[in-house]
C-alpha cells in the first residue's frame, strides 16, 4: 500500500505517534472534511498500476481494458483514458459511463452472457471495438441486429475453457459448469457460424476464468487449450486479429504473494511467440489489479461493545458500503489511522450498524482503538463501492480523489431525500 503510509503527523496528539496519510493528506482530515464512510482513492496509485500493464505490454500490439465493474466511478475511468485505456463493460450502463469519461468506444469490449438488443443497437452505433460472444443465441442476436442497422458486428467467442482458477467458487467463471463463455469444445462449430453470418465479422478469441487468481498457473492452462483452439482455427481457414485472455490478476490482501502483470504477461508473450502468435492483438481485461490497492474506505469507531465472548468494534461502515467480508468472507486488512501509543491491542471483531449478522468487515483482528478514533480498510478501491447499496436505508458514502496535496470529491454522499426521490405514493 504504497500510497497510503504512516508518517509523523505535523499537529500530532500527545498519546499518538503516526498517522495515515493518502499520498500527501492525512486521512483524519479528509474524514473531518468530507464524512465518514468514505472512500479514498490515490490517482498515483491507479496510474502506476495502469502503467504496470503498459510497461509489460509495450513491445507488442496490446488493448489494455480497464473492467469498469471493479470501480466505476467517472473520475477513475477519467484517469485511465487520459492514460489511453481501453475498457472492458458488461452493460450499457458501464458504456456510457466510459463515453461520459472521455473514453474511446473503439478501445471497448462488450461481455456479458445476455446482452439485450437496445444494448446492442448502442454498442453499434457508437462502433465499440468487439463483443465478446457467450453462446450461439447471443450471435443469431447480434447478427439480426447488426442487420436491421445495417452495420458489421466485430465479434469474438468467450470460450470456456474448463480450467480450475482455483479462487472463491463465486468468483470462478472457466468451469463447464459456470454459466460463462462456449465450451471451447464447441466453439469451431460456432465460428463457423460467425464466419457464415452476413452482418458479423469474427475478429478474436476470448476468455476469462476468474478473478483474485494468485498464481499464473491456472493462466496458462487456460492459454495451451487457447492455443489448441486457435491452431484448429487456423486449419478451418479462420483468421483471427486478437487474443482476449481476460482479467484475474489477484492481488495481496492478506499474505498471498501475487505475480506482476510483467511476470504474468511475460510468460503469456513467450508462449505466443513461440507458437507462432506474436503478431496478433493480446488483449487483456483487468480490474481488481488496478484498482483495489489504489482506494481505502475509512470509518470511525462509533462503539466499543465487549461481551462475554468477544470485543464488538461498532463503525459506521457496514456490509451496504463494502460487501465483499460478508459474501466472500474476504479478508481485508484493518488499521487504525493513529497509532496510539496509550492503547492497548486487543482483539475485535469489526461490524457495521446493519441489522444481519454477517455485518462485519473483519473478524479477530488485533487493534488498539478506542471509540471516536479512524479505522482504514485497504484494498477497497475494487468491488468497494461498486457493490454498495441502500439496505438499511442507508446513504451510499462518498468518494475522495487524491492527488499529491489535493483532494477532489468525486462523489458526494448520498441523502435520504435522493433515496425517496425516485420512489412514488399510492394516489
Ligand atoms: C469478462 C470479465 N473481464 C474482466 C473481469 C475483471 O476481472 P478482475 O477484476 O479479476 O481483473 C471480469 C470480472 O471478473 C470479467 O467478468
Ligand atoms: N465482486 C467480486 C469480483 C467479481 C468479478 C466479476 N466477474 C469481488 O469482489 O471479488
Amino acid at each position: 500500500m504504497e500510497w497510503f503510509t504512516f508518517q509523523s503527523s505535523a499537529n500530532k496528539a500527545p498519546s499518538a505517534n503516526r498517522e495515515l496519510f493518502a499520498e500527501q493528506i492525512p486521512v483524519q482530515q479528509l474524514a473531518e472534511k468530507f464524512g465518514t464512510p468514505l472512500y479514498v482513492y490515490s490517482r498515483q496509485a491507479l496510474e502506476t498500476s495502469y502503467n504496470a500493464y503498459y510497461q509489460a505490454l509495450a513491445d507488442r500490439d496490446h488493448l489494455i481494458c480497464y473492467a469498469v465493474k471493479a470501480n466505476s466511478n467517472l473520475a477513475v475511468l477519467n484517469v485511465l483514458a487520459r492514460l489511453g485505456a481501453g475498457f472492458d463493460i458488461v452493460s450499457i450502463g458501464e458504456l456510457e459511463r466510459v463515453l461520459a469519461a472521455g473514453g474511446n468506444p473503439e478501445k471497448v469490449v462488450f461481455s456479458g452472457v445476455a446482452k439485450q438488443r437496445h444494448e446492442i443497437r448502442r454498442a453499434l452505433e457508437v462502433g465499440v471495438h468487439c463483443f465478446n460472444i457467450e453462446s450461439e443465441q447471443e450471435l443469431e442476436r447480434i447478427q439480426e441486429e447488426a442487420q436491421a442497422m445495417d452495420k458489421i458486428a466485430r465479434v469474438s467467442l468467450r470460450v470456456n475453457p474448463d480450467v480450475d482458477a482455483q479462487t472463491h467458487p463465486y468468483i470462478s467463471t472457466g468451469l463447464k459448469d459456470n454459466k460463462f463463455g462456449i465450451d471451447i469444445n464447441h466453439a469451431p462449430v460456432v465460428y463457423a457460424r460467425a464466419e457464415a453470418l452476413s452482418h458479423i465479422e469474427v475478429v478474436g478469441v476470448d476468455c476469462h476464468i476468474g478473478s483474485q487468481l494468485t498464481t499464473t498457473g491456472p493462466f496458462l492452462d487456460a492459454l495451451e487449450r487457447l492455443l489448441l483452439l486457435m491452431d484448429q482455427l487456423k486449419a478451418q481457414g479462420i483468421q483471427l486479429k486478437h487474443l482476449d485472455i481476460g482479467g484475474g490478476l489477484g492481488v495481496q490482501y492478506q499474505d498471498e504473494v501475487v505475480p506482476s502483470p510483467s511476470d504474468y504477461l511475460v510468460s503469456v508473450k513467450q508462449r505466443l511467440a513461440e507458437k507462432g502468435y506474436g503478431d496478433l492483438t493480446l488483449v487483456v481485461e483487468p480490474g481488481r489489479s488496478i484498482a483495489a490497492q489504489a482506494g481505502i474506505m475509512l470509518t470511525r469507531v462509533e462503539l466499543i461493545k465487549p461481551t462475554e465472548q468477544k470485543n464488538f468494534a461498532i463503525v459506521d461502515g457496514a456490509m451496504n458500503d463494502l460487501l465483499r467480508p460478508s459474501i466472500y468472507s474476504a479478508w481485508h486488512t484493518i488499521v487504525n489511522t493513529v497509532e496510539h501509543s496509550d492503547v492497548e491491542s486487543l482483539s475485535y471483531d469489526v461490524v457495521g450498524p446493519v441489522c444481519e449478522s454477517g455485518d462485519f468487515l473483519g473478524k479477530e483482528r488485533a487493534l488498539a482503538i478506542k471509540e471516536g478514533d479512524l479505522l482504514a480498510i485497504y484494498s477497497s478501491g475494487a468491488y468497494g463501492f461498486v457493490m454498495s447499496s441502500n439496505y438499511n436505508t442507508r446513504c451510499r458514502a462518498a468518494e475522495v480523489m487524491v492527488d499529491g496535496s489535493e483532494a477532489y470529491v468525486i462523489r458526494r454522499r448520498e441523502t435520504v431525500e435522493e433515496q425517496f426521490a425516485s420512489e412514488s405514493l399510492l394516489p
